[in-house]
């Protein structure tokens, strides 16, 4: 396997408490994989080294053939808003803005002029079935519409990564099927690669490989035989 995204030997500790000991792993290019492991287990830690969010107090994190886990703030920063895309639990949308202008959000951020930016935005709303909501705000719509618009949003500006940790930990069975569903069809067209981190096997079955992580270490092997 080329993997495009890497981390050798990840260490991360808070204080005294232990939460990354020495965690391998490796996501292909437009691999789905999901990070299983119970609560405190220190699966958002990893997702959070991984994504350039934290630096690993020892290891490697590898993106396209670079170290990143070095880089100084502003570029990781850069590399994380170019690159890559995140879908969290709740969402986080804006609550002041519409889902439409929550959409386009990233490409305003990155430069792009706002007639473009909505226009871009129109399209992800078709697609992930927003239409008849999209002038709404996020606080006016269901659990389940608001993190469609959370995945429209991560991959509006064409990540390779997109991180979602526990996306649907705040959704009903049908929801996150749904949820789940489109994240993985809508990366797997766009070519980005995903790591996902839940507690739920159901959530986990939409994956291509699952790594679970127990007491800070990778207890499944990271790498496909
Ligand atoms: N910012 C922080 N400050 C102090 N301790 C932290 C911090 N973030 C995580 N921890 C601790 O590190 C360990 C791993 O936490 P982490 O959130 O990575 O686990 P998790 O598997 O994602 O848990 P959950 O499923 O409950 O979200 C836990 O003991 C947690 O309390």
């Amino acid at each position: 396997m080329t993997s495009l995204l890497s981390g050798h030997g990840l260490h991360k500790s808070f204080g005294p408490i232990p939460a990354l000991r020495g965690v391998d792993l490796e996501v292909a290019a437009g691999e789905v994989l999901a990070v299983m492991g119970p609560s405190g287990s220190g699966k958002s830690t990893l997702l959070h080294c991984l994504a350039g969010i934290l630096a690993p107090d020892a290891g490697e994190v590898t993106f396209d053939g670079r170290r990143i886990d070095k880089l100084l703030d502003g570029r990781r920063s850069r590399l994380r808003r170019t690159q890559f895309g995140f879908v969290f639990q709740f969402g986080q949308l804006v609550p002041e803005l519409t889902l439409r202008e929550n959409i386009a959000l990233p490409l305003l951020l990155g430069g792009r002029g706002r007639r473009g930016s909505v226009a871009a935005a129109g399209e992800w709303i078709e697609r992930l079935q927003l239409t008849d909501s999209a002038d709404r705000l996020p606080g006016e719509v269901s659990g389940g519409q608001a993190q469609r618009v959370a995945l429209a949003r991560a991959l509006i500006a064409g990540p390779r990564v997109v991180f979602a940790d526990e996306p649907t930990g705040a959704l009903d069975s049908v929801a996150a099927d749904e949820v789940m569903e489109l994240l993985v069809t809508t990366a797997r067209a766009e070519g980005a690669s995903v790591v996902v981190v839940t507690h739920e096997p159901r959530v986990a079955a939409f994956a291509d490989r699952q790594l679970t992580v127990r007491d800070g270490r990778a207890v499944l092997p990271a790498v496909a035989p």
